[in-house]
């Protein structure tokens, strides 16, 4: 990278001088008339968006009123001289508003960042070919068991093959298990792309993963689409492709077998190194496929099997270029921290800093393979972007799952997050980092502040001093090629110098040195610089401290989907991850990054409150739990009159009228939700279901977890979610295909829910049974909000039942739910 990156750095990275308040107007008239528009950026401002903006104002003001109302009502209650037991009736005045206010509370927290959704469109055919950056491409694995080795392959292949100049990108393996089975079944991956990607490239082939292209249903119309030359010529490479990557699958599964007997690591230079454990291993830097020309390499020939004689593929004029592979594995020493996912990134920073130092850098889960080979170059849109695209730290792109049931019972698409939440932000400071298939800004990880916020240097500046003098050692660590190599990256504001680009033999040496688990040792890593440490959630508070900084983030969607991976197998990985979620927002919350403590005007005022939002929210469940409790009680009572614990109020119209212009406005502020950003209602309602699960599960045992480690400083493991290996053979029956989710795996984190079902069902009986429910209309509410809690653990019963059960239609369910949340809400202010 010589000439060609410093003049793109002078074109496009380069800061604007002036803070200017971003126009869209403004921006849409200078750019257009000089260059194309990378990215085209439209607020949604439909009639859709205007009644949901205006119907979740309205809400508001009557929540306000309401609480006036409930709070004053509670006073006068109170004090009244009728009253004759004063605790009994205060206590229950106070769990009930308490619980009201949470709630609205947390709905407030939810709705404001989402009230200005922006979309973004990039031009990929904007971007000039020659300009293009060069970027490393992380993928992280740990645990061959659990991640197997084969899906870990299959997202190196769609990596090494997407559309981008191979000799701009590097993909970096980070092994954090240690292990021979996962280096080798690399090093199988880096020898049969020199197969894949020629053959991607010369058909265009989509998806570039070959156990999705081969093997999922969705792709086995291989002509629809069909970009490359002659249909036939295809389908007879396809078949030799397929025929090599069967025998690969059979390697990597043969090694699978072996691996127990293995003992040593052989390394590409001969030399050989002991196998050490899972927590206790030598670091290792491998390069296992080496920088590839500057040129493209047409092929001249066809590959023909050594064997047979048969010809295999021809790939005459086709680029026979791959790009660099390198196997990591950091040192890990017992008695030694190593900060999980955040720990293996941080050593990735590093060590590709030495060898390739590319300026942009995308992260991968090893589940999560490249979809659209245009993925890369969607990014690189959106961070080169002319219009503001030098103060976007990070581009996140949604999450997308295969193998996910069709009813989807675990909420695991996400969906009102990602089509929703993340838009909002997009519309303020920029969506949250939320982990896998999310593209860096290399400098940004350095903690330098965005061009925004350094006003006083422009392009006629010279060196930067301030910079200099921040690139110190007790930040850095002591290594001074990777000095060296900071340096560079920070002075792509100003200069025009060209990172180094080596792989040879003391540039390897180097990164090994970085990958050493005593590099970081009174250094800033993990705290002011790079991923944080600290958290399980190391994403959100990474990219809370990119935004308290001033970086802005950018979202985004791609048709077809950027990047898929698999989801949790079965409610028990899903409950653990979400309570690994909920746990490490709890720890943010209770870091120096709580969002009500910090002292910075750059985050936007929204920002704030969705970070505030994502960490305090498992804190939910106690409300829940308790609330949920509360209507029961006068069902279990032994004294048979439902009005033990009334205090004779009577209804008003006062009541009915604030509970019914809630609940419409809640409806309709779901609706349009529904409507603005494309989700079907099943999803949403979806959402919702499973987030009664957590938070009557989950985010319970969060809170426990960080109580424990606040008080106790007992540390929060990190319990990787196991991945599925995605071929699903098209004919099967959907109770085979996801066998696997249906079974039923015991977790502690079920105790709470099923207590919740077996206490409410168990109130309906015995109500039912005593003829209580007939005793007033408070029993019958509680009955019916009993019903609204057994409902919304629907999909955890479903769970508890395993594969024999019957997905219920959701939409009907969504209707029913709707109608006895309203009684439910009655409920709890007649009984009052
Ligand atoms: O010590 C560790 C632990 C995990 N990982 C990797 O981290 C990734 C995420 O782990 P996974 O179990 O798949 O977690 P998920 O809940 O599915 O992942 C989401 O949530 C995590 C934070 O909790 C983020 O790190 C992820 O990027 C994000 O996709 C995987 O590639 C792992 O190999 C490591 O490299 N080292
Ligand atoms: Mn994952």
């Amino acid at each position: 990278m010589s000439m060609t990156h410093s003049m793109l750095i002078r074109t496009f990275v380069l800061p604007p001088i002036t803070i200017h308040k971003e126009s869209l107007e403004d921006k849409k008239m200078s750019s257009a008339a000089v260059e194309r528009l990378l990215v085209r950026t439209t607020k949604l401002s439909t009639i859709t968006i205007k009644l949901y903006r205006l119907v979740i104002i309205i809400r508001m003001g009557i929540l306000v009123l309401f609480f006036k109302w409930r709070i004053s009502t509670a006073l006068v209650m109170m004090s009244s001289p009728d009253t004759n037991d004063t605790s009994t009736v205060g206590a229950m005045w106070a769990v009930s508003i308490a619980g009201e206010l949470w709630f609205a509370l947390m709905w407030v927290l939810d709705q404001l960042p989402k009230m200005q959704p922006v979309h973004r469109a990039v031009d990929v055919t904007a971007l000039d070919e020659s300009l293009l950056p060069t970027m490393d491409v992380f993928v992280t694995t740990a645990d061959p068991d659990k991640e197997p080795p084969l899906v870990t392959v299959n997202t190196i292949l769609s990596i090494l093959a997407a559309d981008y100049p191979a000799d701009r990108f590097t993909c970096y393996v980070s092994d954090d298990g240690g292990a021979p089975l996962t280096r080798e079944a690399v090093a199988e991956a880096a020898r049969f792309a020199g197969l894949w990607v020629p053959f991607c490239r010369k058909h265009g082939v989509e998806p570039r993963n070959p156990e999705a292209y081969f093997f999922s249903p969705g792709t086995a119309s291989v002509g629809a689409g069909y970009k490359g030359r002659a249909w036939p010529e295809l389908a007879r490479d396809r078949r030799r492709v397929r025929r090599e990557y069967e025998e690969l699958r059979l390697r990597i599964d043969a090694l699978k077998a072996g691996d127990m007997r293995r003992q040593r690591w052989s390394l590409a230079d001969g030399t050989c190194l002991r196998r050490g454990t899972v927590e206790d291993h030598a670091g290792v830097v491998d390069v296992l496929i080496g920088r590839p020309s500057r040129t493209p390499q047409l092929g001249v020939r066809t590959i023909v099997d050594g064997t047979t004689n048969l010809q295999l593929m021809d790939l005459s004029s086709v680029d026979l270029r791959v790009p660099a592979v390198v196997y990591m594995c950091r040192e890990k020493r017992h008695g030694r921290a190593h900060h999980r996912k955040a720990g293996a990134m941080n050593a990735l920073l590093r060590a590709s800093a030495v060898l390739s130092n590319a300026p942009f850098i995308l992260n991968l889960d090893c589940d999560h393979y490249v979809n659209n080979s245009e993925a890369l170059r969607a990014g690189v849109c959106l961070l080169l972007d002319g219009g503001g695209g030098s103060d976007v730290a990070f581009v996140q792109f949604p999450q997308r799952f295969d193998g996910v049931d069709p009813a989807d019972r675990y909420a695991n698409h996400n969906r009102v997050f990602f089509n929703c939440t993340e838009l909002g932000l997009d519309g303020l400071q920029g969506p949250i980092y939320v982990g896998t298939g999310c593209m860096f800004r290399r400098s940004a990880l350095y903690g330098v502040d965005p061009p925004r916020w350094r006003p006083h240097r422009g392009a006629a500046a010279g060196k930067d001093d301030d910079d200099d003098a921040a690139i110190k050692p007790d930040t850095f660590g002591l290594s001074t090629p990777f000095l060296g190599s900071v340096r560079v990256v920070l002075e792509q504001w100003n200069t025009s110098t060209s990172p180094p680009c080596s792989f040879d033999g003391a540039a390897i040496g180097e990164a090994t040195a970085l990958v050493s688990c005593g590099y970081e040792d009174r250094t800033a890593w993990g705290r002011d610089i790079g991923w944080m440490y600290d958290t399980v959630t190391e994403d959100v508070a990474t990219g809370l401290c990119l935004h308290r900084r001033g970086w802005r983030s950018a979202y985004c969607a791609t048709a077809p989907d950027a990047f898929r991976g698999t989801a949790p197998l079965n409610l028990t990985d899903r409950l653990h991850q979400v309570l690994r979620w909920a746990a490490g927002s709890l720890e943010i919350f209770f870091s120096r990054n709580n969002a009500l403590r910090l002292r910075t005007g750059r985050l936007h005022p929204l920002q704030r409150v969705a970070y505030l939002n994502t960490t305090v929210y498992p804190f939910t469940s106690i409300f829940l739990l308790v609330y949920c409790a509360f209507p029961v009680i006068p069902l279990l009572a032994t004294n048979a009159t439902a009005g033990t614990f009334s205090m004779g109020t009577q209804p008003s119209a006062t009541y009915i009228a604030f509970l019914a212009a809630l609940m419409l406005t809640l409806a309709m502020v779901a609706v349009l939700e529904v409507r603005w950003s494309g989700i079907t209602l099943g999803e949403w309602w979806r959402n919702e279901q499973f987030w009664m699960v957590s938070a009557t599960s989950a985010y319970l045992a969060a809170v426990v977890q960080v109580a424990l480690k606040v008080a106790a400083g007992k540390e929060i493991s990190f319990r990787l979610t196991a991945k599925q290996t995605t071929t699903t053979s098209s004919g099967a029956d959907v109770n085979e295909k996801f066998a696997e989710l249906y079974a039923v795996r015991w977790t502690v984190l079920m105790v709470p829910p099923a207590v919740v079902l077996a206490v409410n069902v168990t109130s309906m009986a015995a109500a039912i049974q005593g003829g209580r429910w007939r005793n007033g209309p408070a029993a019958v509410l509680a009955m019916v909000f009993n019903a609204w809690v057994v409902v919304h653990l629907y999909p955890f019963a479903l769970g508890l039942m395993g594969r024999w059960s019957k997905t219920l239609n959701p939409i009907l369910l969504l209707i029913a739910v709707f109608t006895i949340r309203l009684i439910c809400f009655i409920l709890h202010l007649h009984m009052l």
